[in-house]
């Protein structure tokens, strides 16, 4: 994010704590302060002495199945910490927030593809921390002078085109890395977490979003907010999914080699298909994706992943 940021000619100060983020990946050109979002006076200050306009909030503890086993470390570190976040945002009269929310916010829904309508009713303590910001940044918004956009990503996948970016934290379990990790010989095997899902055969299906496109969404919500467009809640996702099957093929395709398999049961909580409707943000955002290929997804985090050397 901070490369395309730079590239528009903005400045930009990240702030993060390296708890699982590697500052090597930041651009030179970024200002880079190591430090907790939760840390009030701190990012008071940053605030105003970097005159900050917008604030994209990505920080945050991510896994879901830690988010089970550790929930009070994800209402700290996503919604405690966020919440001082946005107070400090207020009290420094910073009028714009781009959020990192989830498609976990919706849980297990009965339908296939979700909207932003959908109710959402998480199934896990990472979905409840992301879906108790959004609350939170609702309220500020209609207390204060911010406005907000939350975005819900799908699955998130891909690296960046220019090789500057990608996934690199080490014990990442989503597909794409694992598929790649096994197509490398870095991992063993890859396990296919459910055979049996009502879908056209048998395994999970995502809407798989490259990072580039969801780095696009992100940069028209900086312009809409600026522009003075109310805050709101948006999908981040092609409207069409992938299976697990599919994503392997894919992986084989571009690398040459066999992905090592073994059928596993089904993780707990996995849904069968969760698909984005993001019709809102195409048409509200004007975005419009320019990496909507499985193929070309999967090479870029292919390519990444021989860059590494974990
Ligand atoms: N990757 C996905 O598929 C996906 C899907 C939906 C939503 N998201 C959201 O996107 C955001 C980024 O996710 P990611 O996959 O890049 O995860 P990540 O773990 O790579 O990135 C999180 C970053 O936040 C930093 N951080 C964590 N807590 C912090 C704190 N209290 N103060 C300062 N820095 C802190 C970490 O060091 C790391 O750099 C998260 O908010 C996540 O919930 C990701
Ligand atoms: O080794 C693996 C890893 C995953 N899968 C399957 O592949 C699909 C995608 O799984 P991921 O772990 O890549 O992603 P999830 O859909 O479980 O979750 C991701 O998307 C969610 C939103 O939908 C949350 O944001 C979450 O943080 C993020 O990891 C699922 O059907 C899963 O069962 C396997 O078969 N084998």
């Amino acid at each position: 994010m901070s490369y395309a940021l730079l590239d528009r000619g903005e400045e930009v100060v990240v702030l993060d704590n390296l708890m699982t983020g590697v500052s090597s990946l930041v651009s030179p050109d970024a200002e880079f302060i190591e430090g907790d979002i939760g840390d009030l006076a701190l990012v008071r200050a940053l605030l105003r002495s970097r005159k900050i306009d917008t604030i994209m909030h990505f920080a945050g503890s991510v896994v879901v199945p830690e988010s089970v086993s550790d929930p009070m470390k994800y209402y700290a570190n996503n919604t405690a910490a966020t919440r001082s976040l946005i107070e400090a945002a207020v009290r420094e009269d910073v009028p714009h927030i781009v959020f990192s929310s989830t498609a976990a916010v919706y849980g297990m829904p009965p339908v296939p593809v979700m909207a932003e309508d959908t109710p959402p009713r998480p199934i896990n303590p990472y979905g409840r921390s992301k879906l108790m910001t959004e609350w939170m940044l609702a309220d500020a918004a209609t207390a204060h002078n911010l406005s907000y956009i939350a975005l819900r990503y799908f699955n998130v996948a891909g690296a960046d085109p220019l090789g500057r970016t990608g996934q690199s934290t080490p014990n990442a379990t989503h597909l794409i890395k694992r598929a790649c990790q096994a197509a490398l010989g870095r991992v063993s095997h890859l396990d296919i977490y459910g055979t049996d899902f009502d879908t056209p055969d048998g395994t999970g299906v995502r809407d798989y979003i490259h990072v580039t496109d969801l780095v696009e969404a992100h940069l028209a919500a900086l312009d809409a907010l600026r522009r003075g467009t109310e805050s709101g809640i948006y999908n981040c996702g092609y409207g069409h999914g992938m299976s697990v099957r599919q994503v392997i093929s894919a992986v084989e395709k571009a690398s040459g080699r066999r992905v090592p398999l073994r059928e596993a049961p089904r993780r707990a909580g996995d849904p069968a298909m969760v698909i984005a409707d993001a019709t809102k943000l195409r048409r509200n955002l004007d975005w419009s994706p320019r990496y909507d290929d499985i193929d070309v997804i999967v090479s870029a985090a292919l390519r990444w992943e021989q860059r590494l050397n974990h």
